[in-house]
C-alpha cells in the first residue's frame, strides 16, 4: 500500500512538472511572437512617422484631412501612427475623436518635436502629452530595467494624481512601470520602489526630495520632459526648484512638451529648459476670448460686508447644482466652510486647501470627483490649488468669492465648469475698489463678462447667526479672525496693485459679516494707513483745500479712481431697491431671474448708467423689452437669485463713465449733483481717516455715549489731559479749516503711542492665547486619562464648558465648584471635578468614588479621615481662639472669598476668557491672533 502510494505521488509531481514546463514553453512562444509583432509594429510606426510628420513650423490643424502619406491632419487616434495597444486602450476610455489641440499637437509631438502648446481649460491637453510619451518609450522597446523614460511635472498633487489616472488609462496594455511622487505620503516607502519606475508624474518639491536623497536615483537617461500647467510651474514660486531639478536632467536628446491655457511667453523662463526649435501652438489665439464657447460669466459688485451674505444666498439659491466656491486664502476656506457646514445649507459641504493634510485632502477629492449619480448638488470651498487643471465632471457653476490674482487665474478658476463639450457658468464677486482694475484687465484679455446683481429678496445678513455660532465656539471664532487677517494680509500682499487696494477695505463691516463683534487692528494694514498720511502731509501747504489737491495729486491714478468710485458706490447705496429695477428689466413679468441679454455695445452702457444712477427717471419707467425676451431665450427663468444687469461690459473703467451718467441725468440732478459736488468733501473723508488712528470703531464711554475716534487715545492711556487736548486741538484746527496739516503732524505722534501700546496689548495677548491653550491640552490629557482608566462619560474638565454634554442647570448651578463635588478626590486632583455626581446625593457619591478609587487612594483618604478626625478634637489652645475662629470664618462666609477654591477659579477664567474672547477686540502680532485680555 505505502508504494503505491508512493508511486501515485511521483506521478502526480511529474504530471504537475511536465504542465508547468509547457506553460512556460507556450508563454516563451508567445512572448517570442509578442516580440516579433512589436518589433515589426515599432519599425512600421517609425517610418510612418520619420515620413508623414507634418512639416516643422507648420499648424496641422489647418489641414482639412489627412494628407496622402502624412497622418498630419488626422482628425480620430486611428488615423494617428499609434501603437495598437494605445489605441485598443484610448478606445476603451471612449477617446474616438481628436480635440483642436490634440490635431494640433499630437502630430509633432508623435515626431518627437519640442511643443509648447496653449488651448483653452478643459480641450484635452493631457492626451497631447500622455499618449506621445508612452508611444515614445513604446517605440524605444522601453523596459522596466532601462531606468526612468519620461517625467511628467505639475504644480499640485491633485493634478498630479489626476493625470496618473489617465496615463494608467491609456498605458494600460503597455509593459511599463509609472509611479505617482507627490508630497504628504511617506518619503521612505517611495525611495523603495522609485527607482524601478520607467515613468513619474511628480509634483517638483517631492522630485527634488528624491533627487536629493534617495540613493540611485538616476534621471540621466530620460527622454521625455513634461511641464503640464508650464506657466506655472516657470514662474516665481517653483522657479527654485525647477531650476535644481532641470540641472539633474539630460539636455541632450531629451523631448520638452510644455502645456497650459495660459502659456508663458517668457524667453527667459524658455531658455531655461533648452528647448530644440519648439513649434508654438496657441490654437485658441484667435478665439473670440480665452474661455470656452459654453461658459457664460458674470461678475456682480459686491461690497467686502456683504460678501458672506451674498455666498450664503447663492448656496441656498443653488441647492442641485455643483460649485465650486473660490477663496483667496485656506483659512478663509477653513472658516467659510466651517461656518456654513454648521448653518446647514442643505448641500453637501466640502473644502480643499493646502493645510489639509494629504488623506484629508485626498478624500475631499476622490469625494467631489466621483459622478454625480444621484444628480444631488455639492460646494466645493477652494483655493487656487483647485484652479488649475483639475477636471471634476459636472460642474455647473464656479463662483469666486475672492479676486483672482490676476487674468491667468481668471481664466484657470472658471475653467473648471464647461470643460470638453459641457457647458457651465461662473460668477465672479469684485469689491467695489477692485471692480474697474479688474473688469478692464479682462477686457482687454477679451474675456466676455455680463453684470448681475443680486436678488436682495434672496438675501439675509447671516452676520447674527453667525455671531451666534461664534460667541458659543472659541474655535471657530478664532477660524474667523484668522481668516479675516488672512484675506487682509493676502490683498496686502498682491502684486496686481492696481487691482488690491487694501486700504479700501472696510474691516469693520467685514468682522461684523463674519460674526465678529470687532476689526482686528492689523499692523500692516497701519502700515498701509500711514503710507496714506504721509502723502497727505507732503501735499499740504497752507490752507486744506490745498492740501487735498496736492495729496490728490501726488496720490496715485488707483487713488483717483477709489475716490471715483466710491462716489458711484454712494449713490448705488441710495438706489432705491434692487429689485424694482429688476422687476422692470424683467419686463414686468414681476419675475428677476434673467441671466443674459442679447443686447451689446455702447447703448448697452449707456443703459448700465441708467440702471446705475438712482436719479435717473429712466430707472423708474420700465426698460424695453428685450431682456426679457432674452431671459426666456437663456432659460434663466429658475435662477431667480440672479438677476441681469448687464452684459459684455468692456470698458467700465472709462473715465466717460461719469459723464456718460450725467448725460442721463435731469437737469435738476444735476444741479443737485454739482451743488453736492461743490461741497468739500475730500477734506472731510480725509480727516476721519487721520483721526482714526486706532482703525475706524466708534467708541462709546461707560454711559454709551459715543466719543470722539481721537479720544480713544485720552481714555486708553495717553494722559487724559493730553489726550482729549489733542482731540479737542484737532477738533478746533479742523473747525478752522486748516486742521489738515495740524492733525496730519499730531497724528504721527499718536501712531507711535498707539503702536507702543498695541504692542503691548500684544504680548499680554499672546500670554492669555498660551494659558488658554495650555488649558486646553491639560484638558484633553485628562479626558485622555479618564478614558484610558475607563471613566464613564460624567466627568468634566475643568474650563471644558458644556461640550462635554452637560446639562445646563448644572453649568448654572456652578457645577465645577459645588462643594458637594469637593470630596477627598477633588482636593487631590484639583483639575477635574466630578460634575455628574453634583446631581447625586454627597453619600451616594462618595460609596461610588470608593468603589472606584484604588488601593492607593483608599489609604489616602483613611489617612485624611483620620486627619480630620484629629482635627475635629480642639486642643486647650484652640478651644481658647475658637470663638474668634468662628467669627473669622463667619466674616468669610459673609464676604466672599478673594481667593476662590481652585475649581472655582477655573471656572471664573474660563468664563473671563469666553467673555473676552467674544467681546474683546483682537490684535495681530507677527501673523498670531491673540485676543486682548
Ligand atoms: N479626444 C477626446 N475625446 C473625448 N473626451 C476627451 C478628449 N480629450 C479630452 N477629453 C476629455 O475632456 C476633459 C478635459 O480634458 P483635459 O483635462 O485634458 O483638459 P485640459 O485642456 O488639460 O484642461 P485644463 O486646462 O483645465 O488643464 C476630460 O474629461 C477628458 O477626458
Amino acid at each position: 500500500m505505502a508504494t503505491q502510494g508512493g508511486v501515485s505521488k511521483r506521478k502526480a509531481r511529474e504530471e504537475k512538472r511536465r504542465a508547468q514546463l509547457k506553460a512556460r514553453n507556450r508563454q516563451q512562444k508567445r512572448e517570442s511572437t509578442k516580440t516579433a509583432q512589436e518589433t515589426r509594429e515599432v519599425s512600421e510606426l517609425c517610418k510612418t512617422i520619420e515620413e508623414g510628420a507634418p512639416a516643422p513650423g507648420s499648424n496641422p490643424l489647418s489641414l482639412e484631412q489627412a494628407a496622402a502619406g502624412s497622418y498630419a491632419g488626422a482628425r480620430t487616434f486611428e488615423e494617428l501612427p499609434l501603437s495598437k495597444y494605445s489605441k485598443a486602450a484610448l478606445k476603451e476610455a471612449g477617446y474616438v475623436n481628436l480635440t483642436a489641440i490634440q490635431r494640433a499637437a499630437l502630430p509633432h509631438a508623435l515626431a518627437g518635436r519640442d511643443i509648447l502648446g496653449a488651448a483653452k481649460t478643459g480641450s484635452g491637453k493631457t492626451l497631447c502629452f500622455l499618449v506621445p510619451l508612452v508611444e515614445k518609450l513604446y517605440r524605444q522597446a522601453w523596459t522596466r530595467l532601462d531606468g526612468l523614460g519620461a517625467l511628467v511635472l505639475t504644480p499640485t498633487r491633485e493634478l498630479a494624481m489626476q493625470i496618473f489616472e489617465e496615463l494608467v488609462k491609456v498605458g494600460k496594455r503597455h509593459d511599463m512601470s509609472a509611479g505617482l511622487l507627490i508630497g504628504g505620503k511617506a518619503v521612505q516607502e517611495e525611495a523603495t520602489r522609485v527607482n524601478a519606475m520607467n515613468i513619474l508624474v511628480a509634483t517638483p518639491g517631492r522630485l527634488l526630495q528624491h533627487m536629493d536623497e534617495t540613493p540611485g536615483f538616476e534621471t540621466h537617461a530620460l527622454q521625455l520632459l513634461v511641464l503640464d500647467e508650464a506657466d506655472r510651474i516657470l514662474d516665481m514660486g517653483f522657479a527654485a526648484t525647477l531650476d535644481a531639478i532641470i540641472a539633474n536632467l539630460p539636455t541632450e536628446g531629451r523631448q520638452t512638451l510644455l502645456f497650459s491655457a495660459t502659456q508663458t511667453k517668457s524667453v527667459r523662463d524658455l531658455a531655461r529648459l533648452s528647448l530644440q526649435q519648439p513649434e508654438y501652438l496657441a490654437v485658441h489665439s484667435e478665439a473670440a476670448a480665452p474661455t470656452p464657447l459654453k461658459l457664460r460669466q458674470a461678475y456682480m459688485v459686491v461690497g467686502l460686508g456683504q460678501k458672506m451674505d451674498v455666498l450664503w444666498g447663492f448656496i441656498k439659491s443653488h441647492l442641485t447644482s455643483k460649485t465650486i466656491v473660490f477663496l483667496s486664502t485656506c483659512k478663509q476656506v477653513r472658516f467659510v466652510y466651517e461656518a456654513f457646514r454648521k448653518l446647514r445649507p442643505g448641500t453637501p459641504l466640502r473644502c480643499l486647501h493646502g493645510a489639509m493634510k494629504q488623506g484629508k485632502r485626498l478624500g475631499v477629492f476622490e469625494a467631489f470627483n466621483a459622478p454625480n449619480a444621484s444628480g444631488g448638488g455639492g460646494v466645493l470651498f477652494a483655493t487656487d490649488i483647485a484652479a488649475r487643471g483639475l477636471d471634476f465632471p459636472d460642474v455647473d457653476w464656479v463662483l469666486q468669492a475672492d479676486c483672482p490674482e490676476d487674468v491667468a487665474a481668471y481664466i484657470h478658476r472658471v475653467g473648471r465648469t464647461a470643460r470638453y463639450t459641457a457647458s457651465g457658468r461662473s460668477l465672479l464677486l469684485l469689491l467695489p475698489s477692485e471692480r474697474d482694475a479688474m473688469l478692464s484687465q479682462l477686457a482687454e484679455a477679451k474675456v466676455p463678462l455680463q453684470q448681475l446683481r443680486h436678488n436682495p429678496h434672496k438675501v439675509t445678513p447671516i452676520g447674527p447667526s453667525l455671531s451666534a455660532l461664534l460667541s458659543k465656539n472659541v474655535e471657530l471664532k478664532a477660524f474667523a479672525q484668522s481668516g479675516l487677517v488672512s484675506y487682509c494680509r493676502s490683498v496686502y500682499l498682491q502684486p496686481n496693485k492696481a487691482v488690491f487696494d487694501a486700504a479700501a477695505l472696510p474691516l469693520e463691516e467685514y468682522a461684523e459679516s463674519l460674526g465678529l463683534l470687532a476689526a482686528p487692528q492689523l499692523k500692516f494694514m497701519r502700515r498701509v494707513g500711514k503710507k496714506v498720511v504721509e502723502e497727505v502731509v507732503v501735499g499740504a501747504s497752507g490752507d486744506a483745500a490745498a492740501a487735498a489737491a496736492a495729496a490728490a495729486g501726488a496720490a496715485s491714478n488707483k487713488q483717483q479712481q477709489l475716490g471715483k468710485r466710491k462716489r458711484q458706490e454712494q449713490q448705488q447705496q441710495q438706489q432705491p431697491p434692487a429689485d424694482d429695477t429688476n422687476g422692470d428689466q424683467a419686463g414686468g413679468g414681476g419675475s428677476s431671474s434673467n441671466l443674459e441679454s442679447e443686447d451689446e455695445g455702447p447703448s448697452q452702457q449707456q443703459q448700465q448708467a441708467a440702471v446705475d444712477d438712482p436719479s435717473s427717471s429712466r430707472n423708474k419707467r420700465k426698460q424695453p423689452d428685450q431682456p426679457a425676451a432674452a431671459a426666456a431665450a437663456a432659460g434663466d427663468a429658475d435662477d431667480d437669485f440672479l438677476t441681469i444687469k448687464q452684459r459684455d461690459v468692456f470698458d467700465v473703467a472709462s473715465d466717460d463713465d461719469e459723464q456718460q451718467q450725467q448725460q442721463l441725468l435731469p437737469p435738476e440732478a444735476l444741479a443737485a449733483a454739482a451743488a453736492a459736488a461743490a461741497k468739500p468733501k475730500k477734506r472731510k473723508k480725509q480727516r476721519i481717516k487721520l483721526g482714526a488712528v486706532s482703525g475706524q470703531r466708534t467708541v462709546f464711554d461707560d454711559e454709551g455715549q459715543q466719543l470722539d475716534p481721537l479720544a480713544l487715545l485720552a481714555t486708553e492711556g495717553f494722559g487724559s489731559g493730553e489726550g482729549t487736548g489733542d482731540a479737542a486741538a484737532a477738533a478746533a484746527a479742523a473747525a478752522d479749516g486748516d486742521g489738515l496739516h495740524v492733525v496730519a503732524g499730531a497724528a504721527g505722534d499718536r501712531f507711535e503711542r498707539a503702536a507702543k501700546l498695541m504692542a503691548a496689548r500684544d504680548r499680554a495677548d499672546k500670554k492669555a492665547l498660551a494659558a488658554l491653550r495650555k488649558q486646553a491640552k491639560l484638558e484633553k490629557k485628562i479626558k485622555r486619562k479618564a478614558a484610558a482608566q475607563g471613566e464613564e462619560a460624567p466627568i468634566a474638565m475643568l474650563g471644558g464648558g458644556s461640550d462635554d454634554g452637560y446639562s445646563s442647570d448644572d453649568d448654572a448651578a456652578g457645577g465645577y465648584s459645588s462643594s458637594d463635588d469637593e470630596g477627598p478626590a477633588a482636593a487631590a486632583e484639583p483639575d477635574v471635578a466630578y460634575l455628574g455626581m453634583a446631581r447625586k446625593s454627597a453619600a451616594a457619591g462618595q460609596q461610588q468614588q470608593q468603589q472606584q478609587q484604588p488601593a492607593k487612594a483608599k489609604q489616602r483618604q483613611k489617612k485624611q479621615q483620620q486627619q480630620q478626625q484629629q482635627q475635629q478634637e480642639p486642643t486647650a489652645e484652640q478651644e481658647a481662639a475658637a470663638p474668634a475662629k468662628a467669627k473669622q470664618q463667619q466674616q468669610q462666609q459673609q464676604q466672599p472669598s478673594k481667593k476662590a477654591p481652585a475649581a472655582a477659579s477655573l471656572a471664573e477664567q474660563e468664563a473671563l476668557a469666553l467673555q473676552l474672547l467674544t467681546s474683546q477686540p483682537w490684535c495681530i502680532t507677527n501673523g498670531a491672533v491673540s485676543t486682548r485680555l
